[in-house]
């Protein structure tokens, strides 16, 4: 029997990601208890912050996949480096983020993932976060990381992803996002009524994945201490009318033009309040039917990471949607760090209907925009 194409790399990848998701529930819980706010979350030099679940996790991944794949030619581009977690002064910091590596990876055969002999030392957890140093490119295979996307929301006790993606000459063959918050009532997505101990807080988390060109995308979901039995296939919306289309889009209006995006949903017709949510989040909103456009337009000086999309944009693709930029155009994961030639922003939509017409929305009032 034909062994089935990237079968490895996909179990792997969910595994993990579901093995860095309980991390960061156990981290997230510590972090909404007033005693501990101390010493887990850092600010990094744009003053975004970097906790120890955003290093924990990189830790994590970077080591399972050298253990599964080997360490000698695998390269992973993720956003965050060891510079201040290395510093003396970050002592306290790295030992949190050494024992909630440890913990995690302590479980990590209730996964079906190697375990390490012996629980890892602060310079193994830092060799795995360095090496993920790759700035990609045009060429070979490249695994894709953002630890924890949504950092800000993930503080805020809100919604937040672990994303990973591979990439092989340019193109994401594969994409999982873990998203511990994913409430299973749509209300709860920005409302934050899954906050943790909130009242009445409901049922939660879900690991979505999809391998390119499969035409399909899966969702598990986030089981407290193991490997789900269960995954479910995604599908998005059908709804093409902007006027019974949920639109979303970043919390914060540093991060996307919010009136811009206001006039855009208007033009085309949409006329139901815009869902504001943290993180790749809004990918796996697109793509399991809670919502149907997500648009995000950053300043003209901002460049798009590739960990911010990568897994979202081949998950959004198979469950049916549609993702490009706000030219029409594929966003291109082949030229590094950054997806480079970005028209102006980013377009997700549920299907080619609403696509278009966004698109058309936005060459009609682009030129009275500010941006
Ligand atoms: N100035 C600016 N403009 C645009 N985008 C920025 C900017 N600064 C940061 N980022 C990136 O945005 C990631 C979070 O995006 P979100 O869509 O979740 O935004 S928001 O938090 O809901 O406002 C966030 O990802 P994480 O750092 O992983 O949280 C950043 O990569
Ligand atoms: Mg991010
Ligand atoms: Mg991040
Ligand atoms: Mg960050």
């Amino acid at each position: 029997m034909a062994v089935e194409f990237l079968a490895t790399e996909m179990e792997t990848a969910v595994r993990v990601v579901h093995l860095a998701s309980s991390l960061c529930v156990k981290v997230q819980e510590k972090l909404r208890l007033p005693s501990s706010t101390n010493g887990h979350v850092k600010s990094k030099d744009d003053d975004s912050p970097v906790t120890v679940a955003d290093w924990g996790v990189q830790a994590i991944v970077s080591w399972v996949l050298a253990q599964v794949f080997g360490g000698q030619n695998l390269s992973i581009v993720a956003e965050e480096d060891t510079e201040s977690l290395s510093k003396a002064e970050s002592l306290g910091l790295l030992g949190a983020v050494s024992s909630a590596v440890n913990e995690a990876l302590s479980e990590a055969s209730k996964y079906g993932l190697p375990k390490p002999d012996k629980p890892l030392g602060t310079t193994d957890i830092l060799e795995a976060i360095g090496r993920c140093n790759s700035v990609g490119g045009p060429k070979g295979r490249h695994w894709v990381l953002d630890p924890v996307d949504g950092t800000l929301g993930f503080v805020r006790g809100d919604q937040y992803a672990v994303a990973l993606a591979l990439i092989e000459n340019g193109k994401v063959l594969l994409g999982v996002l873990g998203c511990p918050n994913y409430p299973v009532k749509k209300e709860c997505l920005s409302n934050g009524c899954n906050k943790p101990g909130a009242a009445g807080s409901v049922s939660k988390g879900c690991v979505m994945y999809a391998k390119r060109g499969s035409g399909q995308a899966w969702m598990q979901p986030l089981i407290p201490g193991g490997y789900p039995e269960s995954a479910t296939l995604l599908k998005a919306s059908s709804v093409d009318d902007p006027v019974l289309a949920t639109v979303c889009e970043p919390v914060e209006r540093a991060n996307s033009n919010h009136l811009f995006t206001a006039g855009l949903a208007n033009s085309m017709g949409v006329r139901k309040k815009p869902m504001r949510v943290y993180s790749m989040v809004k990918y796996a909103a697109i793509a399991c039917g809670d919502a149907e456009v997500f648009m995000k337009f950053a300043q003209s000086s901002y460049k798009e990471k590739i960990w911010d999309h990568a897994a979202g944009v081949v998950i959004v693709e198979e469950a049916g949607g549609v993702v490009t930029d706000a030219g029409g155009r594929n966003l291109d994961f082949s030229k590094g760090v950054y997806l480079e030639g970005l028209d102006r922003g980013i377009i997700a939509c549920s299907g080619q209907v609403l696509h278009g017409k966004l698109i058309g929305a936005v060459y009609a009032s682009w030129e009275s925009s500010s941006l």
